[in-house]
């Protein structure tokens, strides 16, 4: 018999369930993500700081954890919701059993409870801030005080605390080919010349092996990194990464971009990234219901009509009534119609509001990166 985990949301709706033993209690806004694979991809994506994540398939931990599919150096989750987890795990790269792993790096956990019941509750209230607690120093009344007290991620700048500190290089193949598989990546002719700068807001390590898989050389540079600093790396295209919590703080970033603008240096952005370039073209940002998470979300190219079914995870989005006259739609949510892609008009920028590096998730979309490498290519060539 395991101890008791209890989930009290803000508007005072409580679920209980069992934990795995780690005793605690954390805050946080809770969002359900729908993939059926990838739970460790998704626990140690940086994007998800401060949030305590639904893991809908009824299933989790079967496949074990191993060192290959970290999207970073740590959990970044605050807590976690399962139906049932695993006691066993079984697969060529498991390292660890789920419930080890998950103990190890203390992640407040509750199983048992009705996830489907939950995640319904989510998608008509849209994203609730709860409590989620395994410590008898908690009770319901303290718990749903935290939960209605908490802050929330908008209007706060998250991605100080998820960047890197230091600028660090990755030159070529130096990932390991044991953690790196590049059989299915596309290679192109010239891009072992290029060198990009990615912006570190909370990159997954896997936009980073794809980027390598390319042969070109990285500088990873901290979030409030200036433009005249970058400039000064000579780069040949820009990378704008992924990042938990509210664009809209990140002034340094959106102020860095308006001047990548100026100078036409081909710049990609994802999730936060694309988001951090709608502001410095003057777009707004608004939160969103329930957000997306997930990676079996259909996506149009309104430019080609073609559908592609990608990885997404976010909260905020591009508020289609705002975009200014420079930016062009490239890609729309089939799901709600919300904006997916866009492209600046004469400019070598573009972005995207999902994951291409689809880590987990389906490869439709890595092919931006293949558009991404071109621009760069295309301007060293120009240049
Ligand atoms: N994955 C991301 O980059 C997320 C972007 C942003 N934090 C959001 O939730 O919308």
């Amino acid at each position: 018999m395991r101890n008791l985990a209890t989930l009290v949301l803000e508007n005072g709706i409580i679920f209980h369930g069992e934990s795995l033993g780690i005793e605690g209690s954390v805050v946080g806004e809770i969002v359900f993500n729908t993939a059926m694979t990838g739970y460790q991809e998704i626990i140690t994506d940086p994007s998800y700081l401060n949030q305590i994540v639904i893991l809908t398939h009824p299933h989790i931990g079967n496949t074990g954890t191993n060192l290959i599919d970290m999207e970073s150096d740590k959990i970044y989750i605050k807590g976690l919701i399962i139906k049932n987890v695993s006691e066993t795990s079984d697969h060529f790269n498991n390292q660890k059993n789920f419930i080890d792993y998950l103990k190890d790096n203390n992640v407040i956990t509750i199983t048992e409870i009705d996830t489907r019941k939950l995640t319904r509750m989510l998608r008509k209230l849209g994203s609730l801030k709860g409590c989620l607690y395994t410590s008898n120093k908690e009770n319901y009344y303290t718990a749903y005080k935290k939960a209605f007290n908490f802050d929330g991620s908008q209007g706060f700048d998250l991605v100080k605390e998820v960047s890197t500190k230091f600028i660090y290089q990755h030159i070529k193949h130096d990932f390991p080919k044991k953690i790196f598989n590049t059989s299915n990546i596309f290679q192109l002719k010239d891009s072992s010349k290029i060198h990009i700068v990615v912006y570190d807001f909370g990159v997954k390590r896997n936009i980073l092996k794809l980027l390598i898989s390319y042969g070109c050389n990285l500088t990873i540079v901290p979030a409030d990194t200036r433009a005249k600093c970058v400039l000064k790396l000579l780069p040949d295209g820009i990378f704008l990464s992924n990042g938990p919590g509210d664009p809209k703080p990140c002034v340094y970033a959106i102020n860095a971009i308006k001047i990548f603008l100026e100078k036409n240096i081909p710049m990609f952005g994802v999730c936060l990234g694309h988001q951090l370039l709608a502001l410095a073209n003057g777009a707004r940002i608004i939160k969103m219901k329930c957000g997306h998470h997930g990676s079996n979300h259909p996506v149009k190219n309104v430019l080609t009509n073609k559908v592609i079914i990608t990885s997404q995870n976010h909260g905020f989005t591009v508020d289609l009534k705002t975009l200014p006259k420079n930016i062009q739609i490239t890609h729309k949510s089939l799901f709600d119609g919300t904006l997916q892609g866009l492209s600046l008009k004469n400019k070598f920028a573009f972005s995207f509001q999902g994951h291409p590096e689809s880590s987990p998730g389906p490869h439709d979309s890595r092919l931006l990166f293949n558009k991404f490498i071109n621009m760069c290519i295309q301007f060293k060539q120009n240049n």
